[in-house]
């Protein structure tokens, strides 16, 4: 068996020029060879660049195109209605409406070039992750959403609709890679099972508006250069050239292009802190969009909200000994996410 912490030394000394892309045919196969084929290329992705694209998943393009639509009807919106479902009504909980440069994922930019829909676990998807949650401060909790009303706009049913059919489409996808995680990291494949029941996954729609002839202020990008901070990151981008990228260890940008129907997944911070930063949690940012507006969809994938990030004992070695102080997800969610939005 492969020893990660050696396999993540010999790693650092290579760089990536490019994103994999992983085709998940295998990912259920009832064969556990082929299962475990898929699961080393995922391996390979996690302890290099930290990010690749995933084609043949199980989200249906009519799902996808439809979450486009309502997005861009969504976005046109006058900001009155907008501001009905604005993030500063959602108790602290991040939920809702984000205008443009409320948001600066890189302090040293002016702000992000980018508007924002946030959402969680619905209510009405899954019932039975509501009203268990103790109450702590500074936690990250399952809550309501804010949802557009059909008083202050015809198509906001439409809209919860398709918003509410995605985020179940890539739940399931999300919670399908963990068994690939697992084994990724030389654990059984039904590690993460008794983690990922009431999963904290926030999505959130994103639209770029297209600067056009304007001026480009270089302090003011679509999003500046962060890392995120769930465990993982699936996002859909729209056709949109040249906005995507993702820098290497010498500090290259290298672009992450629309490939048609694949999701762009990529690790974040809260896995590299679990895995002892054998997966690693890639810095990347979005360009400034000139030609047209840019939609894009993340969907932000944390596990619940209680669990304690302690390190698997296959992170761990005496050459390297655990890295971080224990945090449960929440906490940890809640930290990050309080020290980047301005409004809350
Ligand atoms: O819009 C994108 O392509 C990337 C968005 C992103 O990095 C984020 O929301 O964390
Ligand atoms: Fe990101």
């Amino acid at each position: 068996m492969t020893d990660l912490a050696t396999l993540s030394e010999s790693l650092a000394n290579s760089d990536f020029t490019s994103i994999p892309l992983i085709d998940l045919t295998d990912a259920k196969s009832s064969d556990s060879e082929r299962r475990r084929a898929v699961a080393e290329k995922i391996r390979e992705a996690c302890l290099n660049a930290g990010f690749f694209y995933v084609k043949n998943h199980s989200v249906s393009l009519d799902t996808v195109e439809e979450t486009f639509k309502q997005s861009q009807e969504f976005f046109k919106l006058p900001q009155e209605v907008k501001k009905t479902v604005d993030i500063s009504k959602s108790g602290g909980n991040f939920r809702g409406y984000m205008g443009l440069l409320t948001e600066n994922n890189d302090p040293t930019n002016k702000g992000d070039m980018h508007e924002a829909f946030n959402m969680g676990l619905d209510p009405s998807l899954d019932p039975a992750s509501f009203g268990q949650e103790e109450e702590k401060e500074g936690e990250l909790k399952h809550g309501e959403n804010l949802w557009p009303e059909k008083k202050d706009w015809d198509g906001a049913g439409a809209f919860k609709q398709a918003n509410l059919n995605y985020y179940s489409a890539v739940l399931a996808l999300g919670q399908s890679l963990f068994p690939l995680f697992a084994l990724a990291l030389n654990l059984p494949e039904t590690f993460f099972d008794d983690k990922i029941k009431h999963p904290a996954a926030i999505m959130r729609i994103l639209f770029y508006p297209a600067l056009g002839e304007r001026v480009v202020d270089e302090l003011m990008p679509g999003i500046g250069a962060h890392t995120d901070f769930e465990c993982f990151t699936i996002l859909r981008q729209d056709d949109t050239p040249a906005a995507l990228q993702v820098q290497n260890r010498k500090g290259d940008w290298i672009d992450a292009p629309y490939i048609p129907n694949t999701f762009v997944i990529n690790i974040g911070d809260q896995f590299a802190r679990w895995t002892n930063d054998i997966f690693v949690s890639t810095r990347h940012r979005v360009l400034p969009t000139l030609s047209k507006d840019r939609y894009s969809i993340p969907f932000f994938f944390g596990c619940d909200h209680d669990v304690p990030l302690i390190p698997p004992e296959t992170c761990v070695t005496d050459d390297r000994p655990a890295r971080y102080e224990v945090m449960t997800a929440g906490a940890y969610v809640h930290m990050r996410l309080s020290e980047i939005y301005t409004v809350n």
